[in-house]
């Protein structure tokens, strides 16, 4: 049997540096003999720090010699503490799962990252399925939990609180839980509060955080500091793209101190920007709720005589709640996404296309994602870039911009009389709590927490993957932004729906070729890196 571990990367790889702590195999589920390194390509320069790091492994699956066969996999705590005890899980024992055919996931059962395949193509990238374990690496009576929520909001929070309380209370009589509030920096400036079933039994039916949440303040030494001070053995992270990465340095913190102490990431994200999991919680609640604004606007606008209507929906690198919002509808026009480059003047551009369909409908509706067109925005209003207190970038308002844009353009120039309406609903959208279908997504995504926590898995990630859920190495997610590709056939529906503008022709569509050329290097890198 045999196992290797392929780096893609443009710097020459260290052994110490090839076997980083969210990618380790985990030898007692799946023993593993000698691993080989091999480099195998160089990816270009906009992807350079990016090292994708996989672990091949052939063993426990019995596979073909060479059948391509990849487990990225998480660390586990007997990683660095060897001589950890285990015990039989606790739900051996439970009445509900009782008459389960399977209550335990076999450390052989893996999710396969990509599901669509060619005859004689290689098995590709798996990861491990969430579930619960036949034993557990921590005694009940002896877990320390903690749950902290970090940056912006998105409908399912509380949810996702009150299951992790439940779950572990109910699948494993965990009493011991706490609630850091405010945040990252909630761990060393703030009290905690007791979690309990009875403290979070109805806080799924309201939206936002129970726990309160914030940008900034992450400091690794000082939270790891109150984690070990405190006693806390599992510490539960909500939160994007920043929350995780923040997350992997605690981990990594928690694994050089040698503790006892399961970090998972819950990923949370309201525009859907986490990349290899199918879709973060929340989302779908907020498409339906943008519904209601792209309803209003198109009201609005057929009531009057050339009416244009706007509405800004969230979405910073990522416009899927606009596309999806978009493309449900069918009362919209045209959609603006941050991936997509769009220009105003000249033929191809958005005012020509505005013009046609007041001609031909007397009214007209856009949906545009707030990161969309910011670097045009920026040109023309000569504004210094500013972050937030997490370092992302602040956006201006691309809505407003463009009311005003196509408000000048048509009374000056085209000395056409239009009634503009602008609608600007975004937190509305992530404010309200989540649905019915995202209440229960939360609720596995908790409950996979839990049993991987349990189980002694640390420094990973949870959620579904072709829609299994499973445990993630945390740098997959952050290493890079899930985006819409214009590539993809998503898009070409979107824009066979509204039939606007590709925005890839004409005078101002230079830079977008040029653009989609760059997406188009990444998408393939992608590709092939599968
Ligand atoms: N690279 C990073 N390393 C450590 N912590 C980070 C990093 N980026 C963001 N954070 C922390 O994660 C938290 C949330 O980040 P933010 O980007 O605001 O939201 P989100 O996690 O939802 O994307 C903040 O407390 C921030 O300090
Ligand atoms: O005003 P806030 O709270 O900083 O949030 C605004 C931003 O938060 C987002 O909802 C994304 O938040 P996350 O990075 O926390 O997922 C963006 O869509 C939006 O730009
Ligand atoms: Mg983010």
């Amino acid at each position: 049997m045999e196992a290797s571990i392929s780096l893609l990367g443009s710097t020459k790889p260290r052994l110490s540096s090839l076997v980083p702590s969210s990618n380790v195999l985990h030898r007692r589920d799946f023993p593993l003999p000698a691993l080989k390194l091999k480099k195998v390509s160089v990816l270009p320069r906009i992807l350079q720090q990016k090292r994708l790091i996989r672990a091949q492994c052939s063993d426990g699956f019995k596979p073909e010699e060479d059948d391509g066969f990849v487990l990225e996999d998480v660390p586990h705590l007997t990683k660095f503490l060897p001589d950890l005890p285990s015990y039989p899980n606790p739900l051996k024992e439970s009445q509900a799962y009782a008459i389960v055919k399977r209550t335990f996931v076999s450390s052989e059962d893996v999710v396969a990252q990509n599901i669509v395949v060619q005859k004689g193509s290689k098995r590709g990238v798996h990861f491990r399925r969430a579930g619960p374990r036949e034993r557990v690496y921590f005694r009940s009576d002896e877990v320390k939990a903690c749950i902290v929520t970090c940056g912006g909001l998105c409908p399912g929070i509380n949810t996702v609180i009150r299951e992790i309380v439940c779950g572990l209370n109910n699948m494993y009589g965990v009493n011991n839980i706490l609630g850091i509030q405010g945040g990252y920096g909630g761990f060393y400036s703030k009290n905690t509060m007791t979690l309990t079933p009875k403290v979070v039994n109805d806080i799924h039916k309201r939206g936002g955080t129970f726990l309160q949440t914030s940008r900034g303040g992450h400091d690794t030494v000082k939270i790891v500091d109150n984690i070990q001070d405190r006693g806390i053995n599992q510490v539960y992270i909500i939160g994007g793209d920043g929350t995780q990465k923040g997350a992997e340095k605690i981990y990594q913190e928690v694994e050089r101190r040698g503790l006892q102490v399961a970090v998972s990431g819950i990923p949370k994200t309201i525009d859907n920007d986490i990349a290899v999991i199918d879709k973060s919680f929340g989302f779908d609640t907020a498409v339906e709720e943008a519904q209601r604004a792209i309803n209003a606007a198109h009201v609005e606008v057929e009531s009057v005589e050339n009416g244009v209507g706007i509405v800004k929906l969230m979405g910073r690198y990522s416009g899927f709640i606009a596309m999806i919002a978009t493309l449900a509808n069918r009362d919209v026009d045209c959609c603006l996404i941050p991936e997509s480059p769009f220009f105003l003047e000249g033929k191809g551009g958005l005012f020509e296309f505005i013009e046609q369909r007041l001609k031909e409908n007397r009214h007209m509706v856009i949906v545009i994602a707030e990161g969309a067109g910011q670097d045009y925005v920026a040109q023309s209003m000569r504004v210094s870039e500013t972050k937030d207190a997490s370092g992302n970038r602040l956006l201006l308002d691309v809505g407003l911009w463009l009311t005003q844009q196509i408000k000048d353009h048509f009374t000056n120039v085209r000395k056409m009389m239009i009634n503009m309406k602008y609608i600007d609903p975004t937190y509305m959208i992530r404010a309200i709590p989540s649905n019915a279908s995202d209440n229960v997504y939360c609720t596995l995504l908790a409950q996979s927490a839990v049993h991987g926590a349990m189980a002694g898995y640390s420094g990973f990630t949870v959620g579904p993957v072709n829609s299994r859920h499973a445990y993630i190495p945390i740098s997959r997610v952050t290493e890079m932004t899930n985006t819409v590709k214009l590539t993809d056939r998503m898009w070409a529906r979107l824009l066979a729906s509204t039939n606007q503008p590709s925005f890839l022709t004409g005078e101002g569509a230079l830079q977008n070729v040029i653009d989609m050329e760059t997406q188009e290097k990444i998408d393939n890198i992608k590709i092939s890196s599968i």
